[in-house]
Protein backbone atom coordinates (compact mmCIF):
# COMPACT_ATOMS: atom_id res chain seq x y z
CA UNK A 1 0.00 0.00 0.00
CA UNK A 2 1.25 3.57 -1.06
CA UNK A 3 1.95 5.79 2.08
CA UNK A 4 1.03 8.86 1.57
CA UNK A 5 1.95 12.48 2.87
CA UNK A 6 0.53 13.23 5.94
CA UNK A 7 1.47 17.26 5.36
CA UNK A 8 0.33 19.76 2.64
CA UNK A 9 4.32 20.26 2.11
CA UNK A 10 6.07 17.72 0.36
CA UNK A 11 9.31 19.32 0.76
CA UNK A 12 10.23 22.05 3.20
CA UNK A 13 13.90 24.38 3.15
CA UNK A 14 15.05 24.12 6.54
CA UNK A 15 17.88 27.56 7.02
CA UNK A 16 20.20 26.73 10.02
CA UNK A 17 23.19 27.03 11.58
CA UNK A 18 26.81 25.96 9.77
CA UNK A 19 27.71 25.83 13.68
CA UNK A 20 26.36 23.91 16.55
CA UNK A 21 25.52 26.71 18.47
CA UNK A 22 26.41 27.41 21.71
CA UNK A 23 23.16 25.30 23.43
CA UNK A 24 22.72 21.88 23.15
CA UNK A 25 19.33 22.68 22.88
CA UNK A 26 19.85 23.99 19.49
CA UNK A 27 20.94 20.59 18.43
CA UNK A 28 18.41 18.85 20.32
CA UNK A 29 16.17 21.43 18.23
CA UNK A 30 17.95 20.34 15.00
CA UNK A 31 17.39 16.77 15.35
CA UNK A 32 13.99 17.18 16.61
CA UNK A 33 13.28 18.94 13.31
CA UNK A 34 14.55 16.16 11.32
CA UNK A 35 12.32 13.63 12.99
CA UNK A 36 9.21 15.75 12.68
CA UNK A 37 9.80 16.00 8.87
CA UNK A 38 10.28 12.32 8.70
CA UNK A 39 6.91 11.97 11.01
CA UNK A 40 5.23 13.90 8.31
CA UNK A 41 6.92 12.38 5.25
CA UNK A 42 8.44 15.81 4.37
CA UNK A 43 11.51 15.45 2.11
CA UNK A 44 14.35 18.05 3.10
CA UNK A 45 15.61 20.71 1.12
CA UNK A 46 18.92 22.97 2.52
CA UNK A 47 22.13 24.57 2.18
CA UNK A 48 24.23 21.24 1.78
CA UNK A 49 26.31 21.32 4.63
CA UNK A 50 27.66 18.70 6.62
CA UNK A 51 28.66 20.69 9.48
CA UNK A 52 26.58 22.56 12.38
CA UNK A 53 23.21 21.87 12.73
CA UNK A 54 22.80 21.73 8.85
CA UNK A 55 24.30 18.32 9.48
CA UNK A 56 22.48 17.09 12.40
CA UNK A 57 19.08 18.18 10.52
CA UNK A 58 19.93 16.58 7.15
CA UNK A 59 21.31 13.20 9.11
CA UNK A 60 18.19 13.10 10.64
CA UNK A 61 15.98 13.42 7.48
CA UNK A 62 18.29 11.00 5.95
CA UNK A 63 18.20 8.14 8.43
CA UNK A 64 14.27 8.61 8.34
CA UNK A 65 14.34 7.58 4.78
CA UNK A 66 13.31 11.06 3.09
CA UNK A 67 14.93 12.61 0.58
CA UNK A 68 17.62 14.81 1.35
CA UNK A 69 18.79 17.71 -1.62
CA UNK A 70 21.46 20.30 -0.41
CA UNK A 71 22.28 22.83 -3.19
CA UNK A 72 25.69 24.21 -2.18
CA UNK A 73 27.88 26.80 -4.11
CA UNK A 74 31.17 24.89 -5.57
CA UNK A 75 33.68 27.27 -3.72
CA UNK A 76 31.71 26.42 -0.42
CA UNK A 77 32.00 22.83 -0.43
CA UNK A 78 35.70 22.40 0.93
CA UNK A 79 34.87 24.35 4.13
CA UNK A 80 30.34 23.29 4.69
CA UNK A 81 30.70 19.77 3.00
CA UNK A 82 32.90 16.96 5.28
CA UNK A 83 32.92 13.45 5.60
CA UNK A 84 30.20 11.54 4.34
CA UNK A 85 27.46 13.30 2.18
CA UNK A 86 23.81 12.21 2.90
CA UNK A 87 21.18 12.53 0.04
CA UNK A 88 21.43 14.31 -3.69
CA UNK A 89 24.20 17.34 -3.44
CA UNK A 90 23.74 20.06 -6.29
CA UNK A 91 26.26 21.83 -6.92
CA UNK A 92 25.88 25.60 -7.67
CA UNK A 93 27.93 28.51 -9.00
CA UNK A 94 27.10 30.98 -6.25
CA UNK A 95 25.02 31.76 -3.35
CA UNK A 96 22.22 33.45 -5.34
CA UNK A 97 21.73 30.68 -7.25
CA UNK A 98 21.58 28.33 -4.00
CA UNK A 99 19.38 30.68 -2.41
CA UNK A 100 17.19 30.93 -5.47
CA UNK A 101 16.85 26.99 -6.03
CA UNK A 102 16.23 26.59 -2.51
CA UNK A 103 13.44 28.40 -2.79
CA UNK A 104 12.47 27.18 -5.83
CA UNK A 105 12.40 23.72 -4.25
CA UNK A 106 11.20 24.09 -0.94
CA UNK A 107 6.62 24.16 -0.46
CA UNK A 108 7.65 26.49 2.66
CA UNK A 109 10.77 27.24 4.91
CA UNK A 110 11.62 26.75 8.33
CA UNK A 111 14.04 28.50 10.27
CA UNK A 112 16.34 27.05 13.53
CA UNK A 113 18.79 28.94 15.49
CA UNK A 114 22.17 30.14 13.20
CA UNK A 115 24.34 33.10 12.41
CA UNK A 116 24.25 35.76 10.20
CA UNK A 117 23.90 33.40 7.21
CA UNK A 118 20.80 31.86 8.12
CA UNK A 119 19.37 35.57 9.25
CA UNK A 120 20.07 36.78 6.03
CA UNK A 121 18.10 33.46 4.15
CA UNK A 122 15.35 33.97 5.94
CA UNK A 123 14.87 37.81 5.72
CA UNK A 124 15.51 37.03 1.94
CA UNK A 125 12.68 34.84 1.54
CA UNK A 126 10.21 36.41 4.27
CA UNK A 127 10.99 39.92 2.06
CA UNK A 128 10.38 37.56 -1.32
CA UNK A 129 6.76 37.15 -0.12
CA UNK A 130 6.44 39.91 0.91
CA UNK A 131 6.92 41.19 -2.28
CA UNK A 132 4.88 38.59 -3.98
CA UNK A 133 7.57 36.91 -5.46
CA UNK A 134 6.51 33.42 -4.14
CA UNK A 135 3.57 32.44 -1.81
CA UNK A 136 5.07 29.92 0.20
CA UNK A 137 5.19 30.19 4.04
CA UNK A 138 7.82 30.95 6.33
CA UNK A 139 8.08 29.32 9.78
CA UNK A 140 9.97 30.01 13.18
CA UNK A 141 9.44 27.18 15.42
CA UNK A 142 9.84 27.87 19.51
CA UNK A 143 12.04 25.54 21.44
CA UNK A 144 10.09 24.69 24.99
CA UNK A 145 13.44 24.14 26.65
CA UNK A 146 12.19 22.18 30.32
CA UNK A 147 10.43 19.53 27.88
CA UNK A 148 12.65 19.83 25.27
CA UNK A 149 10.37 19.64 22.56
CA UNK A 150 10.00 21.93 19.15
CA UNK A 151 6.93 23.39 18.80
CA UNK A 152 5.94 23.51 14.97
CA UNK A 153 2.93 23.73 14.00
CA UNK A 154 2.11 24.43 10.22
CA UNK A 155 -1.28 23.65 9.83
CA UNK A 156 -2.02 26.66 12.13
CA UNK A 157 1.67 28.98 12.78
CA UNK A 158 2.88 30.96 9.84
CA UNK A 159 4.98 34.10 10.36
CA UNK A 160 3.74 35.44 7.54
CA UNK A 161 0.56 35.75 5.25
CA UNK A 162 1.10 36.65 1.97
CA UNK A 163 -2.79 37.25 1.30
CA UNK A 164 -2.95 39.72 4.05
CA UNK A 165 0.21 41.06 4.45
CA UNK A 166 0.48 40.54 8.15
CA UNK A 167 2.94 39.05 10.28
CA UNK A 168 1.06 36.57 12.39
C1 LIG B 1 26.88 36.57 -0.41
C2 LIG B 1 25.42 36.82 -0.49
C3 LIG B 1 24.65 37.13 0.59
C4 LIG B 1 25.09 37.28 1.98
N1 LIG B 1 25.44 36.13 2.73
C5 LIG B 1 24.82 34.93 2.75
N2 LIG B 1 23.75 34.66 2.01
C6 LIG B 1 23.21 33.41 2.02
N3 LIG B 1 23.64 32.40 2.76
C7 LIG B 1 24.69 32.66 3.50
C8 LIG B 1 25.32 33.91 3.56
N4 LIG B 1 26.33 33.85 4.43
C9 LIG B 1 26.34 32.59 4.87
N5 LIG B 1 25.35 31.86 4.32
C10 LIG B 1 25.03 30.45 4.50
O1 LIG B 1 24.06 30.26 5.50
C11 LIG B 1 24.26 29.03 6.14
C12 LIG B 1 24.22 29.23 7.62
O2 LIG B 1 25.24 30.16 8.00
P1 LIG B 1 25.36 30.65 9.51
O3 LIG B 1 26.12 31.95 9.41
O4 LIG B 1 26.11 29.61 10.24
O5 LIG B 1 23.97 30.85 10.00
C13 LIG B 1 25.63 28.50 5.65
O6 LIG B 1 25.39 27.46 4.73
C14 LIG B 1 26.23 29.68 4.95
O7 LIG B 1 26.96 29.30 3.81
C15 LIG B 1 24.84 36.80 -1.87
O8 LIG B 1 23.52 36.44 -1.90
Amino acid sequence: MEVTNSSRFKRVCVFCGSSSGNKPTYQEAAVQLGKELVERRIDLVYGGGSIGLMGLVSQAVHDGGRHVLGIIPRTLMPKELTGVTVGEVRAVSDMHQRKAEMARQADAFIALPGGYGTLEELLEVITWAQLGIHRKPEFVPEYDEITASLVWEPEKKITYEPESGVAM
